[in-house]
């Protein structure tokens, strides 16, 4: 894997006529977690998308450059919040689905050692329909460890899965995606707090960035400064985000 590079994201964007945000800046620094959050609808996942190179729908005016000065296109995984599941297909075709869909031959021995990583290892032999919600986004989740890039852009992966679970699979995110440069959309101020190496909450017009504290991610559930910061999150987002 080459290494990941840091993304700058500056601009403004508009649906069909409507503003969505402007003059809204974002840098993603490499090999590091960045968090994104901010009040439904107010363009998170647009951001991913955008960077993604998969929002035809949106007016985009300003820029999104990696700091080696490369195209990001190919270099990203994306994680969208619909696992986007193939149900014809079986749960390692679908977790190596990224090979097929280029020409190539799908390793299907390392999709099921992902597929055993996120504790679906019993499953293997289902079909995605025979899943629950939290198991199929599990899924989506090796499918995207699978392709093995340096940019990984995740939208809210975590969303569908019970506490216990949910820290697991943070664990999990943080150890197979080290080194890649993150950018995960949460709604979990908690989850933020645990993964965050930048943390940017976003509003119409602007990111307002909070300070994090010098514990390496993922951080302890339970440790004061995780705790801390996910209270200072939540108060702020309760608050609302200023425009
Ligand atoms: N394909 C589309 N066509 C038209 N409008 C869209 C489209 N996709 C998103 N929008 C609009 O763009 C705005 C931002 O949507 P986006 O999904 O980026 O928000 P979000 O912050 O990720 O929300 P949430 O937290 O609820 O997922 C919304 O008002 C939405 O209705």
């Amino acid at each position: 894997m080459s290494p990941a590079p840091g993304i700058g994201f500056s601009g403004a964007a508009s649906v069909e006529g409507t503003a969505l945000f402007s003059g809204l800046t974002l840098a993603m620094a490499p090999g590091r977690w960045t968090c994104l959050l901010g009040a439904s609808g107010v363009g998170k996942t647009t951001v991913l998308r955008l960077i993604a190179g998969l929002a035809a729908h949106v007016d985009f005016e300003g820029s999104i450059t990696a700091t080696d000065g490369q195209p990001l296109q190919d270099r990203i995984a994306y994680m969208a919040q619909s696992d986007l599941l193939l149900p014809w297909l079986s749960l390692p075709e679908n977790v190596a689905i990224g090979a097929r869909l280029r020409g190539g031959r799908p390793d299907l021995a390392r999709a099921r050692d992902l597929l055993a990583r996120v504790g679906l290892g019993d499953h293997l032999d289902k079909r995605p329909a025979a899943l629950s919600g939290g198991q199929r986004q599990r899924v989506a989740l090796a499918r995207t460890l699978m392709e093995d890039r340096p940019v990984i852009l995740l939208d809210e992966p975590f969303s569908a899965l019970d506490a216990r679970t949910r820290a697991d699979m943070q664990d999990l995110a943080a150890t197979q995606l080290a080194g890649r440069t993150v950018l995960l959309v949460t709604h979990d101020p908690g989850e933020a707090a645990r993964l965050g190496e930048a943390i940017h909450v976003m509003a119409p017009g602007s990111a307002r960035s909070f300070d994090v504290p010098p514990v390496p991610v993922p951080r302890p559930v339970d440790h004061p400064d995780t705790l801390a910061l996910q209270g200072r999150l939540h108060a702020f987002l309760r608050k609302g985000a200023p425009a």
